[in-house]
Parts: structure tokens; C-alpha cells; sequence
């Protein structure tokens, strides 16, 4: 059984479709990404399927029942990151973790490492009303995850973070990734979908674009891959009447070949003797992958 299967939801509101026909079925254990630009529809999906909004048509499943009504032992059994509104503020934040712990019944020690994984020892015993923005979300994490939940979800945890406290708490999802949650997150960050995601579901104007793994989408961009080679610029003229070259040009840093198959590229340039000592790839990247799909740049 999959964890999630959402077939043919559609939502409105106030007359205006933001969800069309949308399908997403999350496998077991997956780490599956849900991304789009504002306004894509990923916050009314991933509430429905939580059972927090009931879906105009269309069915959802999640762990074989469907969401609403609400039932709560369904929902022990799912980990939703509260908004920072749901915290206890006065507690301090080992007397919240602990507390929510014990609410879903999950042990202590749990709670006490969770505490040390998301960095947030040093705080232990701040109220969490003086804690950062950021200590608030990674707690806010651990408490969707402190009792083992079979299905994590996460709506933009890095949202409003700034880059170390980002960087931090994504290390700490790619442990947690590890232990085989099932996990569906949504992000603006494409670094992080590639760095986390098994599958990425592209919404966009409320329709599914595409789902495919991170790989699978950059392996499928038309464009060429970049070569620099830093002491090749007075081999110019000898590249550019390479089969395996499609454009040539100088820049700063040396000559800049873009070619369609890197292996096969480095073969025709070292026959050729054109120093590739120092050679630095630049790949098409997930953000070519969208922008091929829906025809927008990628605005994170
Ligand atoms: N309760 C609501 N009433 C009316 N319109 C809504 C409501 N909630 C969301 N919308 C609209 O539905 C569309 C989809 O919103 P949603 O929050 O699902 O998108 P999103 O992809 O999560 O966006 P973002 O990346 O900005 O968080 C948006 O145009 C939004 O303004």
C-alpha cells in the first residue's frame, strides 16, 4: 500500500481553480518533493491530503483511509510541522519537545535526541518565545517527527531561514532521510530537492507537471552541458571544428566549450590536443529541467 494516493483532486476557491485533476501517489519510505512557483497549489494539496481541507473533487488516501473525516488515530500515525503559532511560547523549548513527545507517546529519550540532532542543545532551556526564527523551526520539525510518524510532512522548514541555519537543518533531513520516513516536502529551494528528494512533483497553475526523480529530470534537459578550460583559449579555432563541439567562446577564465556528451567530449578534445588540465563541468541543473517543463524561470 501507498502511502499517499491523491487521483483526480481538483480545488476552487471563490470560482477560481488552484488544484486541476491533480494525481501524486507517494511511495513507502520515498522523500518525495513538491515544488512549483507561489501560488502552484502546494500548500491546498498537502492540506487535503492531511485531511485539513476536504477536496472539491477527487479522492485521497493516506495510509489506505481517507483523511476526513478526521480521525486521531489516523493522525498519530502522520507528523505534520506545526506552524509557529501551535507552539507552547511560555514552555521552554525541552518542555515543549518533551510535552508533545509525551502527547503522541513517544519517549523522552526521543525527545532528548532530537533535541541534540537539530543543533538545539544550546536552547534546551530558553523559552521558546526568545528563541530565533530559526531554533523555532527546527523545533518545529523535531515535533513532527518526535514520534516516528510513518508519514513526515514539511511545508517549506527552510522558509525564512537564513543560510546556515538552512544548511544545518537540511543536514539534519538528509539524516532523518535515512531512518526511511515517508516524507513529502515542499520547498522553493531546488538545491534541496536535489539534495533530499528520491521523486519531485512540479505543480504548476494547480496542474501536475511532471514527477520524476530529481536525476531523471536534469538528465532530460535538451541543453548542453558547459566545459571550461582554463589554458585552452588558443585552441579556439581547433575545437570549434569538433563534432562533438556545439558552440565555443572565450571568457576570463579560459575557453568555454558547450557540448552535448561530456565522455565523449574529453575523448575528441584530448585526440585533438586541446589541454584539459583544470577542466571545470557545468551540468544542465534541475532549474534547466523546470524551466524546459513549464517554459518559466524557476524564482525561489
Ligand atoms: N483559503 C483561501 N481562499 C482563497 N484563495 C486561496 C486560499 N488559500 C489559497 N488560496 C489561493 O490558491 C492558490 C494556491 O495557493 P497555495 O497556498 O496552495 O499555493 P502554494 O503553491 O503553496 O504557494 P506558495 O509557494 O506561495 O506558498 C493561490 O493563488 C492562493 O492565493
Amino acid at each position: 500500500m501507498q502511502p499517499v494516493v491523491v487521483l483526480g483532486v481538483c480545488q476552487s476557491y471563490a470560482g477560481r481553480q488552484v488544484l486541476r485533476d491533480v494525481d501524486l501517489v507517494v511511495e513507502r519510505g520515498a522523500f518525495h518533493g513538491v515544488i512549483g512557483p507561489n501560488g502552484a497549489g502546494k500548500t491546498t494539496l498537502v492540506e487535503i491530503i492531511q485531511g485539513a481541507r476536504r477536496a472539491q473533487a477527487g479522492s485521497v488516501e493516506l495510509l489506505g483511509r481517507a483523511p476526513l473525516p478526521r480521525d486521531p488515530r489516523l493522525l498519530v500515525r502522520v507528523g505534520i510541522q506545526p506552524q509557529a503559532t501551535a507552539f507552547f511560547s511560555r514552555a521552554t523549548v525541552w518542555e515543549h519537545l518533551s510535552a508533545i513527545a509525551a502527547i503522541f507517546g513517544a519517549s523522552q529519550a526521543r525527545a532528548e535526541q532530537l533535541i541534540e540532532a537539530m543543533g538545539l542543545g544550546h536552547v534546551r532551556n530558553s523559552r521558546v518565545e526568545r528563541t530565533s526564527g530559526g531554533e523555532r523551526q527546527k523545533l518545529a520539525v523535531a515535533s513532527a517527527m518526535v514520534h516516528r510518524p510513518e508519514v513526515l510532512f514539511l511545508d517549506e522548514p527552510t522558509a525564512a531561514l537564513d543560510a546556515t541555519a538552512r544548511h544545518d537543518l537540511v543536514a539534519m533531513l538528509a539524516s532523518a532521510r535515512e531512518e526511511g520516513t515517508t516524507v513529502v516536502y515542499t520547498t522553493h529551494h531546488l538545491e534541496e530537492v536535489e539534495r533530499l528528494c528520491d521523486v519531485v512533483t512540479i505543480l504548476d497553475g494547480g496542474r501536475v507537471v511532471t514527477t520524476a526523480s530529481p536525476s531523471a529530470l536534469v538528465a532530460g534537459v535538451g541543453s548542453d552541458a558547459s566545459v571550461l578550460l582554463p589554458g585552452a583559449v588558443p585552441y579556439l579555432e581547433a575545437v570549434t571544428g569538433l563534432d562533438v563541439v556545439t558552440a565555443a567562446t572565450v571568457s576570463a577564465d579560459g575557453l568555454v566549450v558547450h557540448v552535448r556528451d561530456v565522455g565523449e567530449a574529453f575523448a575528441a578534445l584530448g585526440a585533438a590536443g586541446v589541454p584539459t588540465a583544470g577542466a571545470q563541468v557545468h551540468g544542465p541543473t534541475l532549474e534547466d529541467a523546470f524551466m524546459d517543463l513549464t517554459g518559466k524561470e524557476y524564482e525561489s
